[in-house]
């Protein structure tokens, strides 16, 4: 029994160390969120999120090149639409040739060819009522309307060479839709779909809103994202999410406990994102003195991956190329 008692042994040194890390950060399971602007030569700092930029394509191909370099495997790309006077019922502007995407995707096609491209599907950037779906007269979510607005947005993506679609609306169905729209495309193949399965009603987005101008203009997402103490309707939404066809699934914010349950249910990758909020609290406690940066995130980043996650949604996605060998 004394024996058995014995812990230090297995943790003596910085290998075995090493060893008990039953999953390892890598730089291939990073991906990169980009604020991809309609102005093809904007390149304006985020107040709200630390190094993080609003950028049009020219300036995003010279921003990336060296970051590719150094490892990076992925993006996934986030509209900051030209303005207010261009958003709609609909967000026609999500995937119109004058918005911030379209235009965007064979230009990172042709410059990064080995880059896995995402794209977040999404009208919460594009809408004037600034919600991630259609709604009815009395401000409700019209949810055939969202799931037959957001299918379409994706096969547009899909169209223009995407790798992959990220739905991150919530309308019940839209991954189904999404699936059969790209299987009639004969894209089924070509493109993935993975789906923000478990968006939460969460108050860690708001330096994205500013960052994206997506805030809601009225109300709020709690009808349609879910509640963040409910858990079983997070497994409800993995399970059907993955049975419509989802690729891959997603959890944000990256609380461990939703992504532990959806490592249970999933066969394919579980992706998290440490959104906006998550990310801006650690830069906060580092300035604040409660700990070192990269402890912090090096820290934050091993949980999710202890849970369970397969790849990241990271704003320290820059950093942990150069901290990562
Ligand atoms: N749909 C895009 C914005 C959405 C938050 C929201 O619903 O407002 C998240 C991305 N899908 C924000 C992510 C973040 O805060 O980093
Ligand atoms: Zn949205």
């Amino acid at each position: 029994a004394a024996i058995a008692s014995q812990l230090k042994s297995g943790y003596n040194h910085a290998v075995s160390a090493l060893w008990q890390a039953e999953r390892q950060l890598h730089k291939g399971m990073f991906i990169y969120p980009i604020f991809l602007s309609a102005d093809p030569d904007l390149e304006e700092p985020i107040k709200s999120l630390p190094n993080q930029y609003r950028r049009g394509v020219n300036k995003l191909i010279p921003f990336l090149a060296p970051l590719v370099a150094k490892g990076l495997h992925s993006v996934i790309l986030f509209g900051s639409p030209p303005g207010a006077d261009v958003k709609d019922a609909s967000g026609s502007m999500a995937d119109s040739l004058q918005g911030p995407i379209m235009p965007a995707i064979p230009r990172l096609r042709e410059a990064f060819p080995d880059l896995y491209l995402i794209a977040d599907v999404s009208l919460c950037e594009y809408t004037d009522h600034g919600h991630c779906a259609v709604l009815f007269e009395d401000g409700t979510v019209d949810n055939e309307a969202s799931v037959a607005r957001v299918s379409d947005v994706a096969l547009s993506f899909a169209k223009a060479g995407i790798h992959c679609v990220a739905p991150s609306d919530m309308s019940d169905g839209r991954i189904r839709a999404i699936k059969l729209k790209l299987i009639s495309a004969r894209l089924e193949s070509k493109v993935a779909v993975m789906s923000y399965s478990a968006k939460y009603a969460s108050c860690f987005y708001g330096p994205f809103r500013e960052a994206a101008a997506s805030a809601p203009a009225f109300g709020d997402r709690k009808r349609y994202l879910l509640p963040p103490p409910a858990r079983g309707l997070a497994r409800k939404a993995m399970t059907r999410d993955l049975q419509e066809g989802a690729d891959m699934i997603m959890i944000k914010p990256a609380y461990p406990d939703i992504i532990s349950d959806g490592k249970q249910l999933s066969n394919v990758p579980v992706i998290a994102m440490q959104v906006s909020g998550e990310f801006a609290m650690v830069h906060a406690a580092a300035a604040a003195g409660v700990f070192d940066l990269k402890a912090g995130a090096f820290e934050t980043t091993e949980i999710i991956v202890r849970s369970g996650a397969d790849a990241i949604l990271s704003y320290f996605t820059p950093e942990f190329l150069d901290w990562l060998s």
